[in-house]
């Protein structure tokens, strides 16, 4: 199989974003300098949320800074709301990320909002923000478990995208498996289904907490998705979703992709170096399975 896959590691937002001690900002900022030098050209930076709720993204606009200089790379930040717009626009950010889930209980706990009203606010920030010239990514939490309310029926997932889809016909639209407890039939039935429906324009943003983490990947790919959320070092977690753990790791991702001939621009050897730092982070839970497998650390 050949083709190109687009990673977006988010081991700097949502790897994190759920650590107890603050890491500090000069931390961060190596952490994105070592995975841009990995060939990584997408990368989610932090989050524009309240520092009450997340304390450990309170100097998202200083790492945001020193990002914006790295060549070639695209930097989101999330926005869950319109002082999180107000603050990524006045921080200079050109691609936001904003977020919601599809299903109601997990919006309040992670936002304290309804569904409507979160869909409201971001549908109006979207259109604003893609007016003003910035690029928009719409992540949908808990589109296929949610730590609630459990198995998130098909029907529900698909209603809240197609409405999504209709806020503008090119943004682009992330599937997340917040709990990692997605079930790889579940992922491609829902992929497919987006893409037949909605055309070339989601992401796939999956967590590994039961282990399903590129299970759930390579069925996204052969659902049609090409865009891929993953963390180095396999850190991650939102902190509004118990017993959710880290992200799928970027480079368990990147190697399915090199087994599976699919082309990342990532450099191997590189990438681990920068997955060691993310898993050295004081207070973190790393993940992943490569980084430990020895025949894999002489890959070239
Ligand atoms: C699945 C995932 O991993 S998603 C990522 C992880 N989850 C998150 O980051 C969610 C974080 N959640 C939050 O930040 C909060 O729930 C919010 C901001 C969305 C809503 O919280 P609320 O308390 O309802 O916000 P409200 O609008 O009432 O404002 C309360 C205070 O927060 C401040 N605030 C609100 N939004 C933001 C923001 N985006 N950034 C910074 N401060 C904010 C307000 O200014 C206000 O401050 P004040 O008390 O000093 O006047
Ligand atoms: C925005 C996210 O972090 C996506 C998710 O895991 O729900």
């Amino acid at each position: 199989m050949t083709g190109t896959a687009i990673i977006s590691d988010v081991a700097p937002r949502d790897g994190l974003q759920s650590i107890g001690p603050f890491v500090p900002t000069a931390t961060k900022i190596a952490l994105v300098r070592a995975i841009h030098a990995a060939g990584i050209r997408r990368m989610e930076i932090g989050s524009f949320v309240s520092p009450r709720a997340v304390p450990q993204m309170a100097d998202t606009a200083e790492v945001l800074r020193a990002a914006l200089e790295l060549p070639g790379l695209e930097c989101t930040v999330l926005v869950p709301n319109r002082r999180g717009f107000e603050l990524a626009r006045d921080s200079g950010a050109q691609r936001l990320g904003l977020f919601m889930s599809v299903t109601e209980s997990h919006n309040k706990a992670n936002l304290n909002r309804t569904r409507e009203e979160s869909f409201a606010d971001l549908s109006a920030i979207a259109r604003e923000a893609t007016a003003a010239g910035l690029l928009v990514r719409f992540n949908l939490s808990c589109v296929f478990h949610c730590p609630f309310e459990g198995v998130v029926p098909d029907a529900e997932a698909l209603d809240l995208i197609e409405r999504v889809t209709a806020i503008d016909p090119s943004m682009e639209i992330a599937l997340a498996d917040t709990t990692g407890n997605a079930a790889p039939d579940q992922v491609r039935r829902i992929c497919e289904q987006a893409l037949r429906s909605w055309g070339e324009r989601f992401a796939f943003h999956g967590h590994d907490t039961y282990g399903m983490g590129l299970a759930n990947v390579a069925a996204a790919w052969d659902a049609g998705i090409r865009i891929f959320d993953s963390a180095s070092g396999g850190l991650g977690g939102c902190p509004f979703a118990p017993g959710a753990t880290g992200n799928v790791a970027t480079e368990d991702v990147a190697w399915l992709f090199r087994r599976m001939g699919v082309e990342t621009g990532i450099d191997w050897n590189r990438l681990l170096e920068a997955a060691d730092l993310a898993a050295q982070v004081p207070g973190g839970t790393p993940g992943g399975r490569l980084r430990g497998v020895p025949a894999v650390r002489r890959a070239a």
